[in-house]
C-alpha cells in the first residue's frame, strides 16, 4: 500500500520503517528540514537499537523516502498517518498545536477520497472534532475517513513493539475505513480491536495511567520497605507471581519519567476533569512519582545537611535505558534540585549527554564512567544503563571523595556492594 505518515519522530520513524519493511511504499513528512536531511542519508532522527540498519535498507529499496512537502505525500498515498507531538501544557491540558496544524494543511491539499489516522495520543473526542473540523472546512464527506490507531511502543525497544504489540486498536465509524485499516495491518500477527473512535481514544490513556499507577503502588509498597525492614525485591517477585497481578511495571525506584506517562496521567485527569469526574486514583499516582524523585534529595540531606561544596554525580540521565530520550527524566528533577541546593553536579550518560548539554546547565558531562565518579560525594543511579549495573566498584570507591551511591533504580548486586564497603542505599531493597 501507499502510506504517508506525517511526524518523524520516535513514533512516526517507527510506524514508517514498520510499514516499510512489510513492503508498503512509505513517504514521511516533517517540517523540521534537518531531519528530513539526515533521514535521507540514512541517519535516523532518534536513537534506538538496529533503526539505522532498516532505515538504510529501506531507502536502498526504494520503499521509503522523506520530504518536507505535505501535498506529495498526500497526493501519493491512500492513507495518511498524523505521528506528530501532543505536549503537555502547564495546566496539564495538552497541546494540540501540531495535530491541528498538520489537520489544516491536510484539508487545503486532500482532493480524492483518504483514509487520516490518528496515532498520536490525543484527547478524547479529538477523531470526531476533526471529522467536524473537516468538513467545516469544506472538505466533502466522501473525500476522507478518520481513524484514532493510537500507539503503544515503548522506546528502546520500539519497532518489536509496533510490529509485535500486544494488541492493534481501531477506532472508525465508517465501514470502508475499516475495511482498508484491515487491509493496512494484514501482516500483524497482534489481535485486532474494532471500536468507537472514543472508546480507542480512552484504551490509549487508560493503559497509560494503569501502567504508571502500577509504578506508584509498589514504590509506595517499597518506601514502607524502608521503614519496616521489608524488601521490596522479594514482595514485587512474590506478588507478580499471582497471574492476575503479573511481574512487569512492579520495578521499585525513582519513579516513571519520559514524554508520556508523565504527560498522558495528566492528561487524563484534566480530560476527566472537563467531563465533571475526579480520578482520583491517577491524580494519586501523579503525586506519589513526583515524590519518589525526590528520594535521593532527602537522603543526602540527611546525611550532609546542606549541599554546598558538595560533588554529585548523575549516573545515567536518559528516562530509561537503550533511548537517549531525557524527556521528563527522573534524572533532570534531581538536577535541578542539586542546582537548587548549589552542589557541583557531573552526569554521565552512554548516549544521552549530548541532550542534558543543550540544556546550558552549569554542569559537567563524562562519557565515561569512572571520570564522572572522580572526587565526588555521591554517585545516584537515575537510569539501569548495563554499562552502570556493571561498574567496578573497587574502582568507584577509589575514585570518589567519599564512597556512597543512591541507587534509584535498584540495580546493584548486593553481595558485591557489601564487600566494596560502599555506604549504599536503595529504594526499599534490604541491604
Ligand atoms: N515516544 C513514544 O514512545 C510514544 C509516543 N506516543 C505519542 O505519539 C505522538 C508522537 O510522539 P513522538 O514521536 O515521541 O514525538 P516527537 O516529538 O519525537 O516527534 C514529532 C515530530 O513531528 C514533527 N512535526 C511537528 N509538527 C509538524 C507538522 N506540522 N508537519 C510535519 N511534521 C511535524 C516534529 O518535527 C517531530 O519530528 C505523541 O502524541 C505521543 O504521545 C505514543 C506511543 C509511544
Ligand atoms: O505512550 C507511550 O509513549 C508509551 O509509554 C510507555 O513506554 P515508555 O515511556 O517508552 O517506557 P516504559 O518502559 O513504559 O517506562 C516508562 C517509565 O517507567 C519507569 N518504570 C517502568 C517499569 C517499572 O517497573 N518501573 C519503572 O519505574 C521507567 O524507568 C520509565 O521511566 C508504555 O510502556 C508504552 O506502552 C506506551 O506506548
Amino acid at each position: 500500500m501507499n502510506i504517508c505518515v506525517v511526524g518523524t519522530g520516535y513514533v512516526g520513524l517507527v510506524t514508517a520503517l514498520g510499514f516499510a519493511k512489510l513492503g508498503n511504499r512509505v513517504i514521511c513528512v516533517d517540517k523540521d528540514d534537518d531531519k528530513i536531511g539526515n533521514l535521507n542519508k540514512g541517519i535516523p532522527s532518534i536513537y534506538e537499537e538496529g533503526i539505522e540498519e532498516i532505515l538504510r535498507e529501506c531507502l536502498e529499496k526504494k520503499r521509503i523516502a522523506f520530504t518536507n512537502d505535505l501535498s506529495e505525500g498526500i497526493n501519493n498515498s491512500e492513507i495518511i498517518f498524523i505521528a506528530v507531538g501532543t505536549p503537555e501544557k502547564d495546566d496539564w491540558n495538552i497541546d494540540m498545536t501540531q495535530v491541528h496544524e498538520v489537520v489544516n494543511q491536510i484539508s487545503n491539499i486532500i482532493s480524492s477520497y483518504k483514509i487520516i489516522v490518528i496515532k498520536s495520543t490525543v484527547p478524547v473526542g479529538t477523531q470526531r472534532e476533526t471529522k467536524k473540523h473537516l468538513r467545516e472546512k469544506g472538505v466533502p464527506e466522501e473525500n476522507f475517513d478518520i481513524v484514532s490507531n493510537p500507539e503503544f511502543l515503548s522506546e528502546g525497544r520500539a519497532l518489536n513493539d509496533f510490529l509485535n504489540g500486544d494488541r492493534i486498536v481501531i477506532g472508525c465509524d465508517s465501514s470502508k475505513g475499516k475495511i482498508i485499516m484491515r487491509k493496512v495491518y494484514e501482516h500483524f500477527n497482534s489481535e485486532i480491536i474494532y471500536t468507537l473512535p472514543e472508546t480507542a481514544e480512552i484504551i490509549k490513556y487508560a493503559s497509560n495511567a494503569f501502567l504508571a499507577t502500577k509504578i506508584s503502588f509498589i514504590n509506595e509498597i517499597a518506601n514502607l520497605c524502608t521503614k519496616v525492614g521489608a524488601n521490596i525485591e522479594t514482595v514485587a517477585y512474590a506478588m507478580g507471581l499471582d497471574k492476575r497481578i503479573a511481574p512487569e511495571f512492579l520495578r521499585a525506584g525513582i519513579g516513571f519519567g519520559g514524554s508520556c506517562f508523565p504527560k498522558d496521567t495528566k492528561a487524563l485527569v484534566k480530560i476527566g476533569e472537563n467531563h465533571g469526574i475526579d480520578l482520583k486514583i491517577i491524580r494519586s499516582a501523579i503525586r506519589v512519582n513526583e515524590k519518589q524523585r525526590l528520594i535521593p534529595i532527602k537522603i543526602l540531606l540527611n546525611k550532609y545537611g546542606k549541599l554546598e561544596n558538595k560533588t554529585i554525580t548523575i549516573l545515567g540521565l536518559a528516562f530509561k535505558p537503550k533511548t537517549d530520550d531525557i524527556r521528563n527524566a527522573p534524572s533532570l528533577t534531581i538536577i535541578e534540585e542539586l542546582i537548587k541546593n548549589k552542589a557541583r553536579i557531573k552526569c554521565y550518560d552512554p548516549i544521552a549527554t549530548d541532550k542534558v548539554k543543550n540544556m546550558q546547565w552549569d554542569i559537567l558531562c563524562y562519557k565515561n564512567l569512572y571520570d564522572a565518579v572522580d572526587k565526588s560525594d555521591c554517585a545516584i543511579i537515575c537510569t539501569e544503563w548495563d554499562e552502570i549495573y556493571s561498574m567496578d566498584l573497587s574502582i568507584v570507591k577509589e575514585r570518589m571523595n567519599y564512597p556512597m551511591i543512591i541507587d534509584g533504580r535498584n540495580i546493584l548486586d548486593l553481595e558485591k556492594v557489601k564487600e566494596s564497603e560502599i555506604e549504599y542505599y536503595s529504594i526499599g531493597r534490604l541491604n
